[in-house]
């Protein structure tokens, strides 16, 4: 096991950008290719950090553009996808089109899809199975609301809906998946879970995903941390050995800001 500060990595960090509704087309332009030079003013090493944008389904065509156009090498997902690949879904978007767009990810069960949409886990289960279909890499958002973390239940509640998401999918076609935890009660809200917290979870993740697959397959999958990061906490909140990378909201709307946060390490190198 190597640790974060003595410059090495068990995983490739994962700092993911999640403008949910924001942004319109041309804006989410605009905030790519002002991200795009901002990390190439940096000198960011994308091998070694990696970051990812997820837009609005409506930018996603101009990102493609802009991101091939210019061999940019940010990659990006969707906020969403349906469990079907096509027919009489209205409103609904297949993972064949995002395919098609190129998306690397789709994010799956994100907490305002579970909420303000009512998704299950079985639901979850079935856009990670369409997601894989298309070969886009799922990423699968689970959580706890404030009455679980109130009541000391979180990592029961959270790794149940881990179980439920993942039900009877296998280790290898969940090759790649990525597992955003992200504390319902600490989204859009200031309140940021400990670093603490984030490791507890996350080792409590990896350790059920050994459970249900192999140490190999839980060693690989990614963990990232949601919930009010900024490029102030970014840096403590991963330092947690299996923390590695961040789902971001409100910040990754600020070109500036989410570089700052994609470039953690150079929190990390001055504590
Ligand atoms: O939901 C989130 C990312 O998917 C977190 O949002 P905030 O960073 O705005 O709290």
């Amino acid at each position: 096991m190597t640790s974060k500060t003595d410059g090495n990595f068990d995983r490739t960090p994962l700092i993911a950008g999640n403008w949910k509704m924001n942004m319109d087309h041309a804006q989410g332009i605009a905030l790519l290719q002002k991200l795009a030079w901002t990390l190439k003013d940096a000198k960011h090493d994308f091998q070694r950090v990696e970051v990812a944008v997820f837009p609005p389904f409506t930018d996603l065509r101009s990102v493609q553009s802009l991101v091939e156009g210019d061999g940019l090498q940010i990659v990006y997902g969707a906020q969403d996808l349906s469990d079907q690949d096509s027919g009489a879904y209205t409103g609904d978007i297949s993972g064949e089109f995002l395919a098609k767009l190129d998306c690397t990810y789709a994010l799956v069960g994100h907490s305002e899809r579970r909420t303000v949409h009512h998704e299950s886990d079985e639901q979850c289960r079935d856009k990670i199975r369409a997601a894989i279909r298309h070969k886009l890499t799922p990423m699968l958002c689970i959580g706890e609301g404030l009455d679980e973390r109130q009541s000391g239940n979180h990592v029961t509640f959270t790794l149940e809906q881990l179980r439920g998401s993942l039900a009877d999918l296998n280790e290898k076609e969940l090759e790649g998946l990525v597992v955003a935890y992200e504390p319902v009660w600490a989204i859009g809200t200031g309140e940021v879970a400990g670093p603490e917290d984030a490791q507890e979870m996350a080792a409590a993740i990896r350790e059920e995903l050994g459970k249900l697959y192999s140490e190999d397959f839980a060693q690989a999958t990614r963990i990232l941390y949601g919930g009010s990061v900024k490029s102030s906490n970014v840096a403590n909140i991963l330092g947690g050995s299996d923390v590695d990378g961040a789902l971001v909201g409100g910040a990754s709307l600020d070109a500036e800001e989410f570089a700052k946060i994609a470039r953690f390490e150079q929190h990390l190198l001055s504590n």
